[in-house]
């Protein structure tokens, strides 16, 4: 087998770390006293059951929500103090694709590279490689929603951002996007980038440095 190897992981200090996490929603306890963390070259797949917490619980992790309880930290420095560092180093893409329908898809690009998450890099020949050749200048409300998905995808081939928590990336995706997804993700595990993502398909990635965190459905 032809395992992918990082050496990042063991000497590597803690990106992101949660301690404690709690969250209740509709007076509902998703999750709690719930804690991880993340180190250079580790992809962390965080499991559960439709409604159980996945999406409340990676909106909390990218800074986005606050937890009811609980601590984060940024490189062990408190994340509220470290907002805008880690925001600069957080590649966020959430359940819904993100991207700007009534925009072209290098208008999002030129969107996205605006607001400093991108480097620059040759739009047209990255949409071309994620197979949206000939569809760079169509209102993305026009594209199916697996280009969509497609689409909103492309900030990870041209973002410099370490940390990446992708909400649900494969939807949408026919199974070489998906194929090509999986290795742009050992790709950037090796070079030091950090994953956590939810997905309700498995994951066939051949990569050591896997590991799940399953939420509980709880009533
Ligand atoms: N903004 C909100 N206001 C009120 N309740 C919410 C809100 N967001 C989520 N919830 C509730 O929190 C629970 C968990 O939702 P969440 O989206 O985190 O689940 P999930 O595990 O990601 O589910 P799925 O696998 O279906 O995407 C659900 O019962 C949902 O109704």
């Amino acid at each position: 087998m032809n395992i992918a190897q990082s050496t990042f992981a063991v000497t590597a200090p803690v990106l992101l770390s949660a301690q404690g996490l709690s969250c209740v929603k509709q007076d509902r306890v998703l999750f709690e006293q719930l804690s991880l963390q993340l180190k250079p070259g580790e992809l962390l797949q965080i499991k559960g059951k439709n409604g159980a917490g996945k999406s409340s619980l990676l909106r909390i992790l990218a800074g986005l929500a606050r937890p009811d309880e609980g601590e984060l930290a940024y490189l062990t420095q408190p994340l509220s103090t470290q907002l805008a560092d880690y925001a600069a180093n957080l590649c966020f893409i959430g359940h819904q694709s993100g991207i700007h329908e009534q925009l072209t898809a290098l208008e999002n690009m030129q969107f996205w590279r605006a607001a400093a998450e991108l480097r620059a890099v040759d739009d047209y020949a990255l949409l071309a490689a994620l197979g949206l050749a000939g569809l760079e200048d169509i209102p993305c409300k026009m594209l199916s929603a697996g280009q969509q998905r497609r689409v909103s995808l492309a900030r990870l081939w041209a973002t410099n951002a370490q940390i990446w928590i992708l909400d649900e990336p494969f939807t949408a995706l026919d199974q070489s996007a998906i194929s090509s997804l999986q290795q742009h993700f050992i790709q950037h595990l090796t070079q030091g980038g950090a994953i956590i993502l939810t997905t309700h398909q498995p994951l066939t990635l051949d990569y050591h440095a896997l590991h799940a965190l399953e939420i509980q459905y709880r009533w």
